[in-house]
């Protein structure tokens, strides 16, 4: 067994999604976004489930505030709805949207819990979708609007924020692998999505500053931490290149003002290109106070020509999975760490980490040890991050209760708290009392 102590101002959270959790997708002036449309889109969300009701959140969230005071997090990181503030994208404002939100804002600084949030966690609305969508400067600007809104009614009681959550998600997962919302599949549009989503990046870190807002801001990638499969050159280019798409197609636009001229190759021969416009590189290189980092497995990599776009395919090594099949290896989260200081030693905070563990209720009970393995496992790794001098200044589960996770519905479960999509009914598992503990002595123990 072994102790690690963490620093005395680390900050302990979980982190959600409005989409994911809320529910209520009718009520309170919301607009469609894309996922209740791509919900609905036969074949394309597991079961045909959707957010309609979720985790009910909208009508439960002071029960949920205090399930997060008994499991003691001082952070929490969630997402606002765009299409509750702005229902259709870029036209009148729904003060009944902000409303809730500043019930549950309050309620969550009346516990003592910071709020750390998320301006666009994938909801976009339906309307700008359909003009185009973040291809479209029109999405651009309406977005750069929506976040005006927001900071001006919630300076001075939200001071994390995040511009986008897993910008590779909503450029390729949902348009080039047409996995996620709203299921394009092709090239072009995917770099398009990435482009327009990165100036609107840039322009809303712009307002930030201009309006005088307080507090830090930042976005939040999601890694694809990669080794390559064998010492040839060929393998680790194709390494290279997933970890770059996740990684670098964001990260050195921002820090750098420049996409990895390697990657624009690479696309080039595929045909595509960035549609940059005069100024845009200026506008996205905007300053950024902090990264959040999203971390759930790595892979080894190879190279193959018949696999996708990136011709680079995982290899699968027999490594114990979580029950959506990722591989579970912590050894990703501080190697990419180390990878990430090419951008400089900047704030980072890891705002999503966990597993997908689908036990379920046994007595009354969630026994689910597999998941606090996973835990015990990455918050080991997150200790050695940074006690390698590395500013990580805090955690946030992933996530404090099961909910929608996407095409998957609601059978892939990665919370905390257990929820019975029946009733309702919240029930602490297992790892959240494991959890509770780290947190009360701000130091893991290892069981073993
Ligand atoms: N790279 N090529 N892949 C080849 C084929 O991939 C097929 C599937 O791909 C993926 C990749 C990544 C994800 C994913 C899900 N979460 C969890 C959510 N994070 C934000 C929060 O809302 C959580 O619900 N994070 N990442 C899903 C599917």
């Amino acid at each position: 067994m072994t102790i690690f102590q963490f620093p005395k101002d680390f900050r302990w959270g979980t982190a959600t999604a409005s989409y994911q959790i809320e529910g209520a997708a009718q009520e309170g002036g919301r607009g469609v976004s894309i996922w209740d449309t791509f919900a609905r889109t036969p074949g394309k969300v597991f079961n045909g489930d959707n957010g309609d009701v979720a985790c009910d959140s909208y009508h439960r969230y002071e029960e949920d505030i205090e399930l997060m005071k008994k499991l003691g997090i001082n952070t929490y990181r969630f997402s606002i709805a765009w299409p509750r503030i702005i229902p259709d994208g870029d036209g009148e404002i729904n003060r009944e949207g902000l409303d809730f939100y500043h019930r549950f804002v309050d309620k969550l600084l009346e516990a003592g819990i910071e709020p750390f949030c998320t301006l666009y966690h994938w909801d976009l609305p339906q309307t700008l979708e359909d003009d185009g969508g973040w291809g479209n400067r029109r999405t651009v600007d309406a977005f750069v609007k929506y976040a005006e809104v927001i900071f001006k009614e919630f300076s001075g009681k939200i001071n994390f924020w995040l511009t986008f959550n897993e910008p590779w998600c909503i450029a390729f997962l949902s348009n080039l692998l047409g996995i996620h919302a709203p299921g394009n599949r092709d090239l072009q549009t995917s770099i398009n999505v990435a482009h327009g989503l990165l100036v609107a990046h840039g322009k809303a870190v712009q307002s930030f500053r201009r309006l005088g807002i307080t507090g830090q801001i930042g976005i939040a990638p999601n890694v694809c931490w990669a080794e390559p499969y064998s010492k040839s050159p060929e393998d680790q280019a194709a390494c290279d290149r997933s970890i770059a798409l996740n990684t670098d197609w964001f990260l050195d636009p921002i820090y750098k003002g420049s996409y990895p001229q390697f990657m624009v190759d690479w696309f080039a021969e595929a045909g595509a290109t960035v549609p940059i416009q005069e100024g845009d590189m200026e506008i996205i290189s905007q300053p950024i106070d902090l990264l959040g980092i999203n971390y759930y497995t790595m892979g080894l990599n190879r190279f193959n020509p018949e696999a996708g776009v990136l011709q680079s395919e995982e290899v699968d090594m027999g490594l114990t999975k979580t029950d959506i099949g990722w591989p579970i290896e912590s050894r990703g989260l501080y190697e990419f760490m180390h990878y990430l200081q090419k951008y400089g030693n900047v704030d980072v905070y890891i705002t999503e980490n966990g597993a997908c563990i689908n036990d379920d209720l046994n007595n009354g009970k969630i026994n689910d040890d597999r998941r606090i393995s996973y835990y015990e496992q990455h918050l080991a790794q997150i200790h050695r991050i940074i006690n390698d001098g590395i500013n990580l200044k805090g955690y946030m589960a992933w996530s404090l209760m099961d909910n929608f996770e996407w095409a998957e519905g609601y059978r892939m479960r990665f919370g905390l708290i257990h929820v019975d999509y029946r009733s309702l009914v919240r029930t602490p598992k297992e790892s959240f009392y494991w959890y509770q503990n780290v947190i009360k002595n701000n130091w893991l123990e290892t069981r073993s």
